[in-house]
Formats: C-alpha cells, structure tokens, sequence
C-alpha cells in the first residue's frame, strides 16, 4: 500500500495516536496546528461524503452543532443521544423540534443522580464509518478556549466479515450501545457490526448505569479499568514499576469520603495501579485540578469555573484532599490559559516522568457516580452514569512505553512533572464567591 508522503489532514498527521486537543481561540495559530483540532475540522467535507450520524452528550446547542456541520451536510439524519432528564427532555425536544432529520434517543438514568456524560460521535461516510470519542460539551463555549481532549478513529471500511480489532474495541463499544436497549440506536449497532475495526489500537473503558455483578463485574467503570490493565500490559520485569507514580486529571470531584481510604486509595487506586502482575505496593497518586487562581488567569477568567462543578458541600466535607493536588500547567501545548474540560489519567515508569505505562482520556471525573463503587463485599460495581473513554498501552503500538522525548512522543496535554499546590493555592469551587481580585476580564465571582 503506497505510504502517504505528507499526512492531507490533522487527523492523518495525528498518527499513530490520533489524540488531538480542541483548537483554542486566542493563541497563537501554530499551537493551533500540532495535534488540535476544531469541530467544523473534524466533520469537515475533507474526510468524505458524510451519510447520516450519531452524537452522544450531556449539553446540546443544537443551532450551533448544525453550524459546525458543512453546509451539505447539515440536513443529513442525525440522532441526538442525551441523558433522559438532568438537563430535562423538553430542551432537547423544543431544540430539535424545527428540523424533521433529527432523531432524538433519551439515554434511560435508572439509579438517582446519574448523568449521560458520555461524549461521543458516530459519522458514517460513503468509505466507511468513523468514530470519534471526546470530552466536550456540543455548545460554543465548550470549544472556544478550553482544553479538551479528543481521539479520532480511522474511518473504518464496510466489512461482509466480522473484523475486530486486537484490543476487542468493537465487541466493548457493542456491549456499551446495548445497555441503552434504545431501539433508535439499531441501526447503529447493525452498523458498527458491519465494519471492520481491526485498524483500531485503543482499548474502550466505558460506564454505564446500574449494579454491575456476575459477568458483568468487570465490563465497566473502573474494574474494566483494572482488568484491562492485568491483561493488556504485560511489561517484562513489571515490579519495577510498583511504585511508579499515577496521574488522575480532571475538572470535577464528586464526595469521595471522609479520608483518602474511603474510596480513592483502597478502592479506585487499586484499579489504577493495577500491572500484570499485582503488587500490594502503594504508588503514589497526583491529582491535577484547577485553583482558583488558574480559573481566575484563565482566558475566560472566572466564567471558566462554570465548567468546573466542584461544590462547597463536597470540598468541605474532604479537606484532605488539597495534599493530593496539583495545578493545571500546560505551557508545552500553550495551554496553561485553557481551562480544562478534560479528563486524563496516566501512569509513569518513575517520576522523572521521561516514559509513561499508558495513558486514558475519558468524560470520567473523579467520582465515584463515574467510576463504580463496589458493594455487597466486592460483589457488585455500583455505578450511576454513562461515561466513555479510550486507553492507549504501549504493546498496541509495539512499544515497551511510551517515551516522551521520542518523536512522535505521545502528545500529554500537560506539563509533568505536575506542579504541586503552594501553601497559598486552593482548589477552584464553583458555589463561591472570588471577590478580592478581578480575573483576565475585570470581573469577579460572585455566584449567590
Ligand atoms: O461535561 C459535562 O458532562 C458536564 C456535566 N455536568 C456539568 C455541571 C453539573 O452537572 O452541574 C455543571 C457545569 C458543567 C458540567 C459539565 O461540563
């Protein structure tokens, strides 16, 4: 097969990792240009005659998803996957009301205070059928000048065999499309099955409502995590590795617990830690999240903090917390402005942070509503939201890890080694006031 010379588009040039970050408004156009992307970009005409697709979020401009659609393609069925009543039904209804090719799927949230955060594309295209998988809401403010996170599939060919890929992505996002039992999601399970996907090289970690036990145990949340990690890593000589440090990354905390036991080191770190071979070592877990003064300096300023829902009713109650904490500081990517809507996790092979074990972008925030929290003695993984995400290991793409100073190096959307809280920093909280200093636009916060 002739190898491309020069990549056509962002996305070829993305190879072989495919993970970009949104393109922000207000930088300087060549941090706009390595591995960053915009909406338009991605259903851009360039990539094909687009049939019909699929969007799967939690927040919906439909005027402004429309626009970003070409002109050609804008009157193309679409089906809108949302969360049945958070952000309530009648929105979304009134929203798609005025366009007869809309298709609207209420995503079914059984267990209370759940939430659709999954964030997901399907395109169908003439030459086959594209994923995309992602953690930005589809309105104007969620694209503009944040950090976001994104990975683009290859555009998968119409297959009459069942063709998988070696990560068994296709068998995983199946299993996922199903627990909607959604009868406006048929077509697509029909056509996912139709493509061949053996070209994919990254692993699903997906959540989805309910109380996973049995069979199902490790199929979501956080034991896909672990299990993924036991069965795909297989590093020589692992225990090397037992106490290399983990990474969670993200722009909301749910209650977590009185103490770090609680949930976060017994049970969540635990999965993250997990190698092939199991150790009772305990590495050491980094938390990267906004403070106040990262939200306050942020391009939006203030306004960024709407987009970052930690409430004071959960940061009070888990103080402890702060000594996990870290700032968001991106400027390899010029992005230490962009306030982030993504969510990452990651393992080094030490902290000097040259190699990293794998890495996962995900609409998961740290929570247990996320991510599962087991029950009845280990039995049952108790988890109350939809969410979707993507992990890369270095065995998929022939490596042992993924060296940074490597080129391409996988593309981290941020600075390591992470820059720890100062004595004067403190986590951004969304339910108070910031009135002491005015932030990039002269303004303050004051949210009463
Ligand atoms: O991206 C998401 O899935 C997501 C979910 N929830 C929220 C909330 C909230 O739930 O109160 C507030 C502000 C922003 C978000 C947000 O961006």
């Amino acid at each position: 097969v002739s190898k491309r010379l020069t990549p056509v588009n962002k996305i070829d040039q993305s190879e072989p990792y495919r993970f970009l970050l949104s393109t922000v408004h207000g930088i300087q156009d060549n941090y706009n240009q390595q591995n960053a992307i915009s909406l338009k970009e991605i259903l851009s005409v360039e990539h094909g005659q687009l049939i019909r697709s699929a969007q799967f979020n939690y927040m919906f401009d439909i005027e402004f998803l429309l626009e970003q659609y070409p002109l050609e393609f804008r009157l193309k069925p679409l089906l809108i996957v949302h969360g049945d009543s958070r952000h309530d039904n009648q929105s979304i209804k009134n929203q798609c009301s005025p366009y007869p090719q809309i298709e609207i799927c209420p995503a079914r949230l059984d267990i209370p205070f759940g939430t659709h955060h999954t964030k997901m594309m399907f395109l169908l295209y003439e030459t086959g059928l594209r994923i995309v998988i992602h953690t930005a809401n589809l309105i104007l403010q969620d694209w503009r000048q944040k950090t976001q996170g994104i990975w683009i599939s290859p555009i998968c060919p119409k297959t009459n065999d069942d063709r998988e890929s070696k990560t068994n992505f296709k068998k995983d996002l199946l299993e996922y499309i199903e627990r909607y039992r959604a009868r406006q999601l048929q077509f697509w399970q029909k056509t996912i099955n139709e493509h061949d996907f053996s070209s994919i090289n990254v692993h699903l970690i997906s959540s989805t409502p309910g109380r996973h036990t049995g069979p199902d145990l490790n199929k979501f949340g956080h034991l896909k995590l672990r299990q993924t990690l036991k069965n795909y890593l297989n590093l020589d000589k692992d225990e090397q590795y037992n106490s290399s440090p983990i990474i969670g990354q993200f722009s909301s905390i749910g209650s977590l617990g009185p103490n770090a036991n609680s949930w976060l080191t017994k049970e969540f770190l635990t999965s993250l830690k997990q190698l092939s071979s199991s150790s009772l070592e305990s590495p050491e877990l980094k938390l990267i999240y906004p403070t106040v003064e990262n939200v306050r300096t942020s391009l939006e300023g203030y306004m960024a903090g709407g987009s970052l829902p930690y409430n004071m009713q959960n940061a009070m109650r888990q103080t402890w917390l702060v000594n996990y904490l870290h700032r968001w500081k991106a400027d390899h990517r010029h992005r230490s402005q962009a306030s982030p809507h993504i969510k990452t996790y990651l393992r080094a092979t030490n902290d000097q942070f040259k190699d990293i074990l794998w890495f996962l972008v995900t609409s998961a925030n740290l929570s247990k509503a996320a991510w599962g929290v087991l029950e009845k003695n280990n039995t049952q993984l108790m988890i109350r939201s939809y969410e979707i995400g993507v992990l890369y290991t270095p065995k998929q793409f022939s490596k042992a890890t993924f060296s940074l100073p490597d080129s391409p190096s996988f593309p981290i959307p941020y600075d390591l080694p992470p820059v720890k809280y100062q004595t004067s920093d403190k986590p951004w909280i969304v339910d108070v006031a910031y009135k002491d200093k005015p932030d990039s636009h002269g303004n303050m916060w004051d949210p009463s």
